[in-house]
């Protein structure tokens, strides 16, 4: 078996600036200019890569909508976590 490191190949700070850092604008270039990036696989690649890649992309947005919408967002506290307050709870 060969098993690939794609968190290492993810991380690498040669291809990004502060890997560790979640920057998003890092991903706002044309997807031609990135068509065959191997860099970036959260979703594998070749024979075994996720068939369900196309489906999980086009409801991510409704997803994060609904996250949004439905919660508060907190960040802070004790070790900078996150926090996510329902906001049917609230009333
Ligand atoms: C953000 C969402 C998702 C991520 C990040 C993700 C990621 C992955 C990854 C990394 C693999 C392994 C690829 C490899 O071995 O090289 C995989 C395999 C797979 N994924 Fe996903 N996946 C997601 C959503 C989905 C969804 C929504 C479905 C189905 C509706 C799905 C079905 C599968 C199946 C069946 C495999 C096995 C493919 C095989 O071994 O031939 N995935 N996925």
């Amino acid at each position: 078996m060969v098993a690939i490191d794609v968190y290492t190949i993810m991380r690498d700070g040669k291809t990004w600036d502060y890997p560790n850092d979640f920057r998003p604008e890092r991903f706002m270039v044309s997807s031609k200019e990135k068509e065959n990036a191997m860099e970036y696989i959260p979703f594998g690649a070749g024979r075994r890569a996720c068939p369900g890649s196309k489906f999980a992309l086009s409801l991510i947005h409704t997803t994060i909508a609904t996250m949004v919408q439905c919660f508060d967002w907190k960040v802070g506290g004790e070790g900078s976590t996150l926090r996510l307050i329902c906001k049917s709870d609230q009333a």
